[in-house]
């Protein structure tokens, strides 16, 4: 009999996506193995992104199948992508990460706190708890917006280049933190230029211009670029 957990988290079959009048993704077929971590790499403006909106379900498929066997995702945007002027801080930040879970009243409950403390401990981040995320490093604000993620106790994690521009001791807390949601069942999904870090993934995917032109061992995929 086979088991849910010997399925791969994510099967993506003939997918083609992209925006109005620009296909970007070409017949992309992959799988993502459960519980692992999956290194995207490939040149800037490959589509990498736009695999992570379509995983994400912010862009819809022009053509094949996406099957997702896991609880909603939580995407993690690059801090940049973050609007400079949005009035809301870190604790609030990291709570939207329990809104979907929410009861009545739509208060958030003691767990709700507990998690969400949780996850900004887990980022080194409950000291920045009440500044605005605005006022913060870009190094802060990846760490809140990873902690965001880490209270949606998603089991589908996906990341968009989370460690870029950012310092070593901010980049070895972040695989640390990818490492331990590893550890914990969490698919991860990591797009990254970071080809150390890529190289420390279960499983590589290469895209260029679009196409899937290599998946498997990170090491053998990067000698491909
Ligand atoms: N919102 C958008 N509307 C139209 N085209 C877009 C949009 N976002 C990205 N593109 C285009 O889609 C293509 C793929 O972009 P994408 O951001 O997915 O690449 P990427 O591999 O993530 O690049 P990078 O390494 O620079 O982040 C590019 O040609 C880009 O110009």
């Amino acid at each position: 009999m086979t088991h849910i957990s010997d399925q791969p988290a994510v099967r993506l079959r003939g997918l083609s996506a992209g925006y109005a009048r620009h296909t970007v993704l070409h017949d992309v077929t992959a799988d993502f193995p459960r519980a692992e971590v999956t290194a995207v790499v490939g040149p800037n403006g490959s589509g990498k992104s736009t695999l992570l909106g379509v995983l994400a379900g912010v862009i819809s498929p022009a053509a094949g199948a996406v099957e997702i066997s896991t609880r909603r995702p939580a995407f993690v945007v690059q801090h940049s992508a973050v609007p400079a002027g949005l009035p809301i801080t870190v604790w609030e930040t990291v709570a939207m990460g329990r809104w979907a879970h929410r009861g009545p009243w739509r208060r958030l409950s003691t767990k709700d706190k507990e998690l969400i403390g949780a996850a900004l401990e887990r980022m080194g981040v409950s000291d920045l708890a009440a500044r605005r995320l605005s006022s913060l490093s870009g190094g802060q604000r990846q760490r809140a917006l990873l902690a965001q993620a880490f209270a949606q106790e998603s089991d589908l994690l996906l990341l968009d280049e989370p460690d870029a521009g950012l310092d070593a001791q901010s980049r070895l807390d972040i695989a640390a933190a990818i490492s331990h949601a590893r550890t914990n069942g969490v698919t991860v999904i990591h797009v990254t230029h970071d080809l150390d870090e890529a190289s420390r993934a279960d499983n590589c995917l290469l895209l260029q211009d679009g196409r899937l032109t290599a998946e498997g061992d990170p090491h053998a995929v990067l000698q491909r670029r």
